[in-house]
C-alpha cells in the first residue's frame, strides 16, 4: 500500500515536472523572435523537422532549405520549439567567437557527459578556459611532429594486414571494409599517442579490446530518433526512467572509467619515473596540469576516445572513397607520394606534398566528419549579418534577433559546399581548388583552412593539427601501397549522421556503417 502510493506519487511529481517543461516550451515557441522568420514546415508533432532532416542522404536538407528560403531560416526541433539555421558568416562569427553567450544546449550537455563525465568537450566557463589552457601546448605543433612517427607506424601495420586481408583464397581483390579498419586504427592510434597505452585493436588474433566493443555498442548507428530518449534529453525529470539505450551507456561508461583509472596510474608512475620519455597526451596534461583534479584528467580520456577516434577514421574513409570516384585524382596523388623515397617522412615533409594536402583539405571541406552542431543563446542578443533576410511578414531585416534560450543550428558542412562561397562546383571534389581557394570562403571563421570542419572560436576543436597529420600518415602510407576502386556502384552509397556522418549501403538496409573497396596492390610500372 505505501509503496503503491509512493510509486504514485513520484509518477505524478515526473508528470507534473514533465508538463511544467513542456509548459516553458510552449511560451517560448509563442514569445522567441525566432517566429518571424520564414522555414519550412514541422512534418512531425514531436520532432518537427529533426527525422527527415538527420535521414536525409549527405544533409542535403539543410541546402534545399537554404535554396528555398534564404541563408536565414527556421526549422522546427524537439516538440516543435523552432530552431534557427543561418549560414551568414558574420552571424556564424559572432556566435563562434562569443562562446560563453552561445553553449551547448543541456540536453547535449547532458547525453555527452553520461559518456564524457566533466572533460573539455562538456565544461563550460572558467572551468573550460583551465582545461583549455593546460591542454593546448600537448596540441601544438611539436608534440604533433612528435606524434607522426606513431601515426606511421600504425598506419604502415594497417597497410601489411590490407596486403594478406583484401585477398581471396586465390589471390584475387576481395571487397573489404575499409571503415572498420581505419576505425581499428585511429583507435589504436589515440590509445598509443594519448595515454601511451595499447589497445591492439589491429591485431584481429587477439580478442576484441572489452572497450573497442563498448565503443561499437555505443555508436552502433541507428538512424532513428527515438521517443524516449529524446523525451529524457529535454525533461530531465524523466531520466529516472530506465532505457536499454542508458544501459548501454552505464556499461560503456563504467568501461571506460575503469580503463582511464588504470591509465592514470600508470601515468602518475611515469611521470615519478625520470627514465621515462615516452609520455602521452593525458600523461604531458597531468605533468602539465598540477591544477586538475584526478577527475578532471580523468574525464578527457573518454573525451580523446570518442572526439578523436571516429572523426579522424571517418574523414579518411572519405578520402579512400573519393579516390575512388577520382581515379585521375588518385594517381596524380600516388605520383606525388612516391616521389619520397622513405616510408616513414617527418611531419614536415608530410606537410610540404602539395597535393596531399589539396586532397586532405577538399575531403574535409566535401564529407565534412561533424556536419553541424548545435548552440543555445545564454541571454537575449542580436546578430550582426552580411546579408539581410525577408521575414514572414515581408519586412526586411539587417540583424537576426535572439532570446535567452533560443537553440542555433550550426550547419557546418552547408557552409563547406555553399556555392556563394565556393563557386557553382561547391559539391565536386577538387583538390585542385586549392591552388587558389577563392577569397569569398576567406571569412569562414573556421579555425583551419577556411572551413568550418573543426568549427571556430575558443570551442574550436583542439586535436585538428594531431588530425590532420594522421589522416596525412595514412593516405601517404595507404595509396603509395594499393589501389582503390569501389566494390559497388557509387550511388549504393550513402551517408548518414549518428555522431558523425558515415557511409551505409542503400540496397543492404539494417548492415552496419561500412566502406566497401576493393584494395589491389599497386606495383609501379
Ligand atoms: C577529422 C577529424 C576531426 C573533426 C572533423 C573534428 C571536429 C570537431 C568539431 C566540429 C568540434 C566542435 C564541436 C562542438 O563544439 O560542437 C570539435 C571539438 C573537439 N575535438 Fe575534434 N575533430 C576531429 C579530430 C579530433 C581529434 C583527433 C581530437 C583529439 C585527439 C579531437 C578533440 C576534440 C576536443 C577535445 C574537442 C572539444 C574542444 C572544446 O570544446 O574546447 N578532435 N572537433
Amino acid at each position: 500500500m505505501i509503496l503503491q502510493k509512493l510509486l504514485l506519487s513520484t509518477t505524478a511529481t515526473l508528470i507534473g515536472f514533465g508538463l511544467l517543461k513542456i509548459g516553458k516550451l510552449i511560451v517560448r515557441q509563442v514569445t522567441s523572435p525566432l517566429r518571424n522568420i520564414d522555414g519550412p514546415k514541422s512534418t512531425n508533432w514531436l520532432f518537427g523537422n529533426l527525422g527527415k532532416l538527420f535521414k536525409s542522404d549527405d544533409m542535403v536538407l539543410v541546402e534545399e532549405w537554404v535554396q528555398e528560403y534564404g541563408q536565414t531560416l527556421k526549422f522546427y526541433g524537439f516538440l516543435n520549439t523552432a530552431r534557427l539555421l543561418t549560414v551568414d558568416l558574420r552571424a556564424l562569427n559572432h556566435i563562434l567567437t562569443h562562446s560563453m553567450d552561445y553553449q551547448k544546449p543541456e540536453p547535449v550537455k547532458y547525453s555527452l557527459s553520461q559518456i564524457l563525465g566533466k572533460g573539455v568537450l562538456v565544461v563550460e566557463g572558467a572551468q573550460h578556459r583551465q582545461q583549455r589552457r593546460i591542454m593546448n601546448p600537448a596540441f601544438g605543433p611539436g608534440q604533433i611532429r612528435d606524434l607522426t612517427e606513431v601515426f606511421l607506424a600504425k598506419s604502415i601495420k594497417l597497410r601489411d594486414i590490407l596486403m594478406s586481408e583484401s585477398k581471396d583464397e586465390k589471390g584475387n581483390p576481395k571487397r573489404t571494409d575499409i571503415l572498420a579498419w581505419m576505425s581499428r586504427m585511429t583507435l589504436d592510434v589515440i590509445g598509443l599517442a594519448g595515454f601511451n597505452y595499447e589497445f591492439n585493436s589491429l591485431d584481429t588474433s587477439v580478442k576484441k579490446n572489452e572497450l573497442n566493443e563498448a565503443f561499437e555498442t555505443l555508436f552502433s548507428a541507428s538512424t532513428s530518433v527515438k521517443a524516449l530518449p529524446m523525451l529524457q534529453l529535454w525533461i530531465p525529470s524523466l531520466r529516472a526512467i530506465p532505457t536499454e539505450r542508458g544501459r548501454q551507456i552505464t556499461f560503456a561508461q563504467n568501461t571506460m572509467r575503469r580503463i582511464g583509472r588504470d591509465l592514470l596510474r600508470d601515468a602518475k608512475a611515469a611521470i615519478m619515473d625520470p627514465q621515462d620519455q615516452k609520455k602521452g597526451v593525458v600523461e604531458k596534461i597531468s605533468l602539465r596540469g598540477r591544477k586538475l583534479s584526478d577527475e578532471d584528467v580523468l574525464a578527457q580520456v573518454p573525451t580523446f576516445l570518442v572526439a578523436g577516434h571516429e572523426t579522424t577514421s571517418t574523414a579518411t574513409t572519405w578520402a579512400l572513397f573519393a579516390l575512388t570516384q577520382h581515379p585521375e585524382v588518385q594517381a596524380k596523388l600516388r605520383e606525388e607520394l612516391l616521389s619520397l623515397e622513405s616510408d616513414t617522412p617527418s611531419m614536415d615533409e608530410l606537410s610540404a606534398l602539395p597535393y596531399l594536402d589539396g586532397v586532405v583539405r577538399e575531403t574535409l571541406r566535401v564529407h565534412s566528419p561533424v556536419p553541424s552542431t548545435i548552440r543555445v543563446a545564454m541571454k537575449d542578443d542580436i546578430l550582426p549579418l552580411d546579408t539581410p533576410f525577408t521575414d514572414k511578414n515581408g519586412q526586411v531585416q539587417t540583424e537576426i534577433k535572439v532570446s535567452k534560450g533560443d537553440t542555433i543550428f550550426i550547419p557546418i558542412l552547408a557552409v563547406n559546399r555553399s556555392e556563394a562561397l565556393w563557386g557553382p562546383d561547391a559539391k565536386e571534389f577538387k583538390p585542385e581548388r586549392w591552388e587558389a581557394s577563392p577569397e569569398s570562403a576567406s571569412n569562414i571563421p573556421g579555425i583551419w583552412g577556411h572551413l568550418l570542419t573543426f568549427l571556430g572560436g575558443p570551442r574550436a576543436c583542439i586535436g585538428y593539427r594531431f588530425s590532420l597529420i594522421e589522416i596525412k600518415a595514412l593516405l601517404f602510407t595507404l595509396v603509395r601501397a594499393f589501389e582503390f576502386t569501389l566494390a559497388v556502384p557509387a550511388g549504393d552509397i550513402i551517408k548518414s549522421v549518428e555522431a558523425v556522418q558515415r557511409p551505409f549501403i542503400r540496397s543492404e538496409p539494417g548492415s552496419n556503417s561500412q566502406m566497401p573497396p576493393f584494395i589491389k596492390p599497386y606495383h609501379r610500372a
